[in-house]
């Protein structure tokens, strides 16, 4: 597995690799990588020849300066656990190799309404900054095809339409959530909880499974209302939206007759921020 910490340097790996034909990867990480991770990689390699994964903690994108500082960064058991799963190579540059110009923080584009919902309502401006560096993980790698997990849903969302936008020749690929033996999403931050928010985090994973479980048998408001009593004297645990939305706008669903529809959470438990959701149908 080879490792580049330049673009030029990954470029210049590419170039023959892509000029005899194979079909190139790209699984953006921000590292502390677990299985979900590696989920994606193998789901990479069954759609193309060469993988490349990044690692990189791409500071436009936190709106909680204390979030970025404790994001953890365990970089020799991500680059073993890559080596494992057969990744081809780690693109891991440093903020400057990624943001060398003054005029990377007039970055904006027009991502439609959804930008503004749900994370975009709790965290401002961090669509603006994934699809910054997202793009610019794009323009370095120029892949056939990236893999984005669906914990992050409305992430994956604004991926596609920034793909739109740009009108980019990158197939985007969607990867199922895996989770625990006991149904937590994994997610890096998970590491931060303590043995009590451990056990408390399950409540995401019930409260949607609920709503999934018994969406024949309850109105929308009645599910809504009925997911939200889980959160409910839980201590040290704080719902921030508990929502069953249209898959396409992240608009509350107005009708269960909607084509796509997903449930949507994001809570705090005791200092970690945790999202999950499930497509309903
Ligand atoms: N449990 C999971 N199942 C499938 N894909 C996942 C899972 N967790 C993360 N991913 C995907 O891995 C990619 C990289 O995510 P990232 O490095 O932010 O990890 P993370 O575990 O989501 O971390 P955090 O949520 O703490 O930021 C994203 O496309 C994300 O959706
Ligand atoms: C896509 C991504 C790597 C961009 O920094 C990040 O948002 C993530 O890890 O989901
Ligand atoms: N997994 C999404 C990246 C973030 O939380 O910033």
């Amino acid at each position: 597995m080879e490792i580049f910490k330049t673009k030029a340097t990954l470029k210049a790996f590419l170039k023959p690799l892509k000029e005899s034909g194979k079909k190139i990867a790209l699984v953006p990480t921000m590292g502390a990588l677990h299985n979900g991770h590696i989920s994606l990689i193998k789901l990479a390699q069954q759609n193309a020849d060469i993988i490349i994964c990044s690692i990189f903690v791409n500071p436009t994108q936190f709106t909680d300066p204390k979030d970025l500082e404790k994001y953890p960064r365990p970089i020799e058991h991500d680059l073993a656990m890559l080596e494992s799963a057969g990744c081809s190579g780690v693109l891991m540059p440093n903020v400057e190799e990624m943001y060398p110009l003054d005029e990377d923080e007039n970055w904006h584009i027009n991502l439609g309404k959804a930008e503004f919902l749900l994370e975009g309502e709790f965290r401002k401006g961090h669509y603006q900054g994934v699809t910054q560096i997202v793009k610019k993980l794009f323009d370095a790698v120029e892949p056939d095809v990236a893999m984005f997990g669906q914990k992050d849903f409305q992430q994956v969302l604004m991926i596609k339409n920034m793909v739109k936008y740009f009108d980019l020749p990158i197939q985007i690929i969607t990867c199922p959530i895996i989770r625990e033996d006991d149904g937590l999403a994994m997610s890096s931050r998970n590491i931060h909880l303590s043995a009590a928010d451990r056990q408390h985090s399950l409540v995401l994973n019930e409260s949607l499974h609920f709503v999934v479980k018994h969406f024949d048998e309850y109105s929308l408001e009645e599910l809504e209302a009925k997911a939200k009593i889980f959160y409910k004297d839980i201590e040290g645990v704080e719902l921030d939206y508990f929502t069953i939305a249209n898959g396409n706008t992240l608009e509350p669903a107005a009708s269960k007759d909607e084509e796509n529809l997903v449930a949507l959470v994001a809570a705090k438990v005791g200092s970690t921020r945790l999202i999950d959701n499930m497509i309903i149908k």
